[in-house]
Order: structure tokens, then sequence, then C-alpha cells
């Protein structure tokens, strides 16, 4: 029996290793994390993440073929392949500082691996790493090998949070980088043969190890460049009357362009979109092309300005204040159907209001109130633009009440805001929001979820991102 090892039990981790248990019952496959509570979650009924689909998945396999373990090393000594999915988030101290990927963890992998290993295996990049990782994982493993011989491979995980086990059941394409060896193209080949029971064999490609590693950061630069865009161009809507669903529609029709990815929003979150330019900015500077690196910045330098220009609008509408007054938060997680909350516009858009002194009232269907009171009160780091946010204290952040239900966030509220677009938010009683909400009430739509139309008439005054304004705004600054 072929036996797979994950190192790193989080959302990529956990999701794709039971996916690939349920569509191979012949392979075992142990997920493996350092995190005590996160393997205890795993194997308990409460699962660590929230992922629609993903605890029927869990459910038929654990057990059976699919095993969640703090045994870190026992599972990777037994592995034919190890798939190594820990978190490569970006350095906060020292070189490369605010752009680079800190690689601390899949080092400390990598060593571990080739000090447990005594026998043949193949170690597969499932993190996002910058391009040209494998060789330096290659000389650990290498330097520290004892005569064992390590494969490595590049196989990138493009799915995305909140449908994540419809995209590992259908995924557009599976990626597999490697050598282009003899032994290289035959790692490649066992990878494929896991993947080929259940994904078509013309939508596994394989590439030399670095177009995979690039292709990764590539696809989600060019994700997140097309809500840029798009942000980009509510700005101008709002200053010229047009609107920008009418005009993404009209865009995405073009074939060439298509329809997907034009959603304007409050800016892009997520653990992946940020992290991965940034990444790619860096290889860009340290290659020599600074042109290159520049142009990819500008793709969160919109962001940041969308959430900004987004709190702006919310301050001047309000008469230039919020000090003291309520604002209801509905929605915090970085998008629907998730729980997770890094890197979410919600945690800008919230310090920028705590910052002129507004009240919070947050709610969010699957977002705790430790986890919301952490990110309030964490660092980010530093970044080279200006930044809506003070550093604040890792306390409780005492003007931000978090509540269960959207009609008690908004009850005696003097405006609301839509952070995520969850489908309960386009079914709320609106009537009943603004019989309970100060006067004058306000509704701040960074999802494009409310008819605007509507809640005009009910006596709301609207701002919905790149819609054309309300009379009340017309006249006000909404400079960034
Ligand atoms: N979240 C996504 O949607 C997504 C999608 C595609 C790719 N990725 C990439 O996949 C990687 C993992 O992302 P994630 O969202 O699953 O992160 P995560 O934080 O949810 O999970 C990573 C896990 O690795 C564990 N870990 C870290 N070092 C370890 C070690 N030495 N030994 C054992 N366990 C260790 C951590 O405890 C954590 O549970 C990142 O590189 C990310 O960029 C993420
Ligand atoms: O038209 C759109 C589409 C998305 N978003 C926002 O963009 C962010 C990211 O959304 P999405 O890409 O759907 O979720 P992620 O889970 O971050 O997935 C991205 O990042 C993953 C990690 O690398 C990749 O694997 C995925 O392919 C890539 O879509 C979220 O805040 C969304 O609300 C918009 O504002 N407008």
């Amino acid at each position: 029996m072929v036996k797979i090892c994950c190192i790193g039990a989080g959302y990529v981790g956990g999701p794709t290793m039971a996916v690939i248990a349920l569509k191979c019952p012949k392979i075992e496959v142990a997920v493996v994390d350092i995190s005590v509570p996160r393997i205890n979650a795993w194997n308990s009924d409460q699962l660590p993440i929230y992922e629609p689909g993903l605890e029927d998945v869990v459910k038929e396999c654990r057990g059976r073929n699919l095993f969640f373990s703090t045994d870190v090393e026992k599972h990777v000594f037994e592995a034919d392949i190890v798939f190594v999915s820990v978190n490569t988030p970006t350095k906060t101290r020292g070189l490369g500082a605010g752009k680079a990927a800190d690689l601390t963890y899949w080092e400390s992998a990598a060593r571990m691996i080739a000090d447990v290993s005594k026998s043949d295996k193949i170690v597969v990049e499932k993190s996002t790493v910058p391009v040209k990782t494998a060789e330096a994982i290659e000389k650990i493993l290498t330097h520290n090998s004892k005569g064992i011989k390590f494969q490595i491979l590049s196989n990138p995980e493009f799915l995305a949070e909140g449908t994540a086990i419809k995209d590992l059941f259908n995924p557009d394409r599976v990626l597999i980088g490697g050598r282009e060896t003899p032994e290289g193209q035959k790692a490649i080949q066992t990878l494929k043969e896991v993947y080929a029971h259940w994904v078509p064999e013309d939508q596994i490609l394989t590439t030399n190890l670095w177009s995979a590693e690039l292709s990764k950061l590539a696809a989600n630069a060019f994700l997140a460049q097309r809500i840029s865009s798009v942000n980009a161009m509510s700005a101008l809507c709002e200053a010229t009357g047009a609107d920008v669903t009418q005009v993404s529609f009209a865009v995405g029709k073009d074939s060439r362009i298509g329809p997907k990815f034009l959603n304007a929003s409050v800016g892009f979150g997520g653990s992946c979109f940020q992290k991965d330019i940034l990444n790619l900015v860096y290889i860009c500077e340290c290659n020599g092309l600074p042109e290159v690196a520049e142009y990819w910045k500008q793709v969160i330098k919109i962001n940041d300005y969308q959430k900004n220009r987004f709190v702006n609008r919310l301050v001047s509408s309000m008469f230039n204040t919020v000090a003291t007054k309520k604002i209801a938060i509905l929605g915090f997680a970085f998008k629907k159907d998730t729980g997770d909350t890094r890197e979410t516009p919600a945690i800008d858009v919230c310090k920028g209001l705590l910052g002129d002194k507004a009240r919070l009232s947050i709610y969010d269907p699957q977002v705790t109130e430790d986890q919301i009171q952490r990110d309030l009160s964490m660092k980010k780091f530093d970044w080279d633009h200006p930044l809506h946010l003070q550093p604040m204290s890792p306390t409780t952040v005492k003007q931000v009440g978090v509540v269960w239900d959207a009609y008690e966030a908004t009850k005696d509220a003097h405006g609301l805001c839509i952070l995520t677009e969850w489908d309960e938010f386009k079914k709320l009683d609106f009537q009943r929001i603004y019989d309970n909400m100060q006067k004058p009430a306000f509704v701040f739509d960074g999802r494009n979820v409310v008819n605007v139309d509507k809640l005009r008439e009910i006596g709301f005054i609207v701002y919905s991102i790149g819609k054309p304004l309300d009379a009340w705004l017309k006249d006000l600054p909404a400079v960034a």
C-alpha cells in the first residue's frame, strides 16, 4: 500500500488529503501537525476549519485510510510520498521583511524529513513558495541524507476557501513540476497516478520545477489583479455615475476577458493574494526587475486604497465623525462560506473606524468573538505605503462587541457596513433593521449585496461600492 504523509493539517493539508483518501481507498494518508489542538479537532466532530462538504468527506475516510496525528516523525518515516503544506507567511523582520516569504517552517520540515528518513522518498511542495525553493530544499535534503534519495516535486494547490471540496473534486488543472531527469520524471509519474484516480489525465499538467512554482504565484497575481482592476474602476464609476456591476458585466461578456472574478468589493483578503504578490515583488526585485516589481505592487496599492476609500466614505458621510457612534459590522470573514479571517478587509475597515473612535458591533456567522478580538488587537506587518491603522495593544478592544445576530448588531446603530457577502445578508428584513436604527440610518455595502433602490425607498442613505452615489454623498469629499 502506498503511504502518503502530509506535514501541515491546515486549510490546504486537511481538505486536500481528505479528498485524496476518499478518491484513493488503497492509499493510506496521514496528516500530521505540530499543533495538538488542531489535530484533536480533526479527530473530533468539530473540525478545525469550516468548509462546505468537508465534514462528509472526513467522516467517510477517517480511521479507514485517513489519519490525523501529532506523531510527525513516525508518519514521515513510514511514507513513500511526503507533502509539505506548512505556513509560508510574509517575513516580518530581517532581510526582505514585509515582502519575502518566511520559509522557517518549510526549512524545519525539510530538516526533519532528512533526519528521520531511512528510505527513498518523494517530497512534494504543496505550500506556495518562492520560485527556486525546491533548489534550497534539495540542498537541505541531500546534505543531510545519509545516502537516501529524495525527489522534489512542486505541486501547488489552487483551491479557494469556501469551495475547497468542489475545487478539489473538479480542479481546473493539477500542476506537477519536477526535475527533467529520469528519476524526476518517474517521481512525476508516481504523483500523477495518485491524481489520475479522479482527475482526467489531460488536466494533469507536468512542467519543470520552476514553472510549477512560478505558475502558482502568477495565477494568484493575475486573479488579484482582476479584482484591483475592477476596484479601480469602481472609484471611477462613483465619480462619473456609471454602475460598476453594469460595467463588469459588459466587460466580462468579451470572451477574451470572461465574466468571473470581476466583482467590485471593499478589497480582496485571504491568506494568499497579498502574501503571494509581495513574494512575487520581492523575487522580481532580487532578479533586478524593478519595473516588473512596481507593476505588481500596484495591485496591492489599489487594494489598500479601496479599503481606505471605504472607511473615508463612511466617516465623511456621517458628518465627518464616527466618535462614540455605534456601527454594525455584518461579516468579518474574508469571503463567504469560510470562518477564515486572515487578511480580511474587515480588519482594516474596523481598525480604521476604531481609529476614529467608533463603537463596533460585529456579527459573522462563522467567526468567533475570540478570533475577532485577536485580529483587532494584533499588529500587521509594516508595509511601505500608508496604512490606516495604528498599532494597538494585544488586549481586548473595548469598543468592540461581538454578537450572534444581524438584528442585534444593528439595533440602535447609526450605520451598518456589509463586509462579507454571506447569503443571509441578502435576506435580511431591512425595514425591521431601519426601524431599530438611529436616524439618519446609513448602509455601507462593501460587497454590493443589497438592493440599493429598495433600501433608499425604506429611508436608508446607501453607499454601495461603485454604484451611482446617493444624493447625500454627492458633494462630500471621498479622498482616500
Ligand atoms: N489557504 C488556502 O486557501 C491556500 C490555497 C493554496 C495554497 N495555500 C498555501 O498552502 C500553505 C499552507 O496554507 P494553509 O492555509 O493550509 O495554512 P495553515 O496555517 O492553515 O496550515 C499550516 C499548518 O502547518 C503546521 N505546521 C507548521 N510548521 C510545521 C512543522 N514543522 N511540522 C508540522 N506542522 C507544521 C501549522 O501548525 C498549521 O496547522 C501556504 O503556503 C499557503 O500559501 C493556501
Ligand atoms: O470578484 C471577486 C472575487 C474575489 N474577491 C475577493 O478576493 C479574495 C480572495 O477570494 P478567493 O480567490 O475566492 O479565495 P482564496 O481562498 O483566497 O483563493 C485564492 O487564493 C488561494 C491560495 O493561494 C488560491 O489557491 C486560489 O486559487 C485563489 O482563488 C476574497 O476576499 C474575495 O472576497 C473579490 O473581491 N472580487
